[in-house]
């Protein structure tokens, strides 16, 4: 008899969809089976306002495929200027968090935040709004070694600002070290981190050793091994401050296989289906639901959704690539299996 695996409807807390003609690819992708979606702001020019947030929110509504009720949940990108009134606007216009790039980190980071201490303003009033505080946690110092970025990033920027404001909820985005899932796991019920499918099912040996792969070129960067099994432990844990976060991040083929290629690996063609596989490896199917469905808005103090999806085991094969905005898309195992797949509704 086919395996199947039936959990309450998902939810994305991390994903880029891009803007213009991209999302007639992205939208679809990720309404087809996430309930809700936090949509990363790094647009050019970022999303820095609530009426720009407003208006990214109809661009992607204006692509949801007919009967979806996928629900784009909209965040403000966080520059050096923004001030308390932009985050009291914010809130008020239905933004529910606020995003720290620090300035040069990643893609399209160029606005980003020169120091934390150009947005302590911005931060008290979302602390005091109960505005979430979403980051790219890694230092930018060129000096600090790539795979050291994110620990330093803790010890030296996040550590104290938990200290500082100890009520601001905060979110590590996309964790890829023990060292932050230790912090996470340390801190108290306002810390929490997204982990990201390609984290658990890979490290940097799959990037690096044999070949360079672009594909699994993306920030923070894969790590070695030992961090690899730490983010599986930290996600299936059962521990409720561990949620999903794909963070597809979609570049166009030719930015990708390139002499300088963009950071970001394309997870929404297949986003529940890869975290199956990697908790079936790490024999713990069962706590799926917890990290994909329900920590994740209970973190964000929204409902959980109420429908179910249901995963069948089925080996299919995901394309070599994908049409997007009259370029080509290589998704994450492109040409190769799977062996999840989400059945019609
Ligand atoms: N993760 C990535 O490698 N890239 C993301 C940016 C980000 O989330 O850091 C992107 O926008 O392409
Ligand atoms: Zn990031
Ligand atoms: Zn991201």
């Amino acid at each position: 008899m086919t395996q199947t695996l039936t959990l309450t409807r998902p939810d994305d807390w991390h994903i880029h969809l891009r803007d213009g003609e991209q999302l007639a690819t992205t939208v679809p992708d990720a309404a087809r089976y996430f309930g809700r979606a936090i949509i990363m702001p790094n647009l050019v020019p970022p999303v820095m306002n609530a009426e720009q947030a407003i208006a990214y929110r109809q661009r992607i509504l204006a692509q949801r495929p007919s009967g979806s009720n996928f629900e784009p949940l909209m965040v403000l990108y966080l520059t050096d200027n923004t001030s308390a009134a932009d985050i009291v606007a914010a809130k008020a216009a239905g933004v529910v968090a606020a995003k720290l790039y620090p300035a040069g980190a990643t893609t399209n980071s160029d606005s980003g935040v020169t120091s934390l201490d150009k947005i302590y303003p911005a931060l008290e009033a979302m602390e005091k709004a109960g505005m979430l505080f979403l980051l790219h946690g890694e230092v930018t110092d060129a000096s600090i070694d790539i795979f050291d970025r994110e620990k330093v990033f803790i010890d030296q920027i996040l550590s104290p600002l938990r200290q500082r404001l100890p009520n601001l909820r905060i979110v590590m985005e996309h964790i890829t070290t023990s060292d932050a899932a230790q912090f996470v796991a340390e801190s108290s019920s306002n810390t929490a981190a997204t982990i990201t499918a390609h984290h658990l099912l890979y490290n940097r040996n799959h990037m690096l050793a044999g070949g360079i792969r672009p594909h699994y070129y993306c920030l923070p960067i894969l790590k070695r091994n030992t961090h690899q099994q730490a983010l599986i432990k930290a996600a299936t844990s059962g521990n409720p401050r561990f949620f999903l976060g794909t963070d597809s991040a979609p570049h166009a083929r030719d930015k990708k296989e390139a002499a300088c290629g963009c950071a970001g690996s394309y997870t929404a063609h297949a986003a529940i289906e890869l975290y199956a596989e990697a908790f079936e490896a790490a024999g713990a199917l069962t706590a799926l639901e917890g990290f994909a469905s329900h920590f994740g808005p209970d973190f964000y103090g929204i409902a959980r959704n109420t429908d179910t999806i249901t995963l069948v085991k089925e080996s299919w094969r995901v394309p070599d690539s994908l049409p997007m905005a009259g370029s080509q898309l290589v998704p994450l195992r492109a040409g190769e299996s799977l062996q999840w797949r989400v059945a019609p509704a």
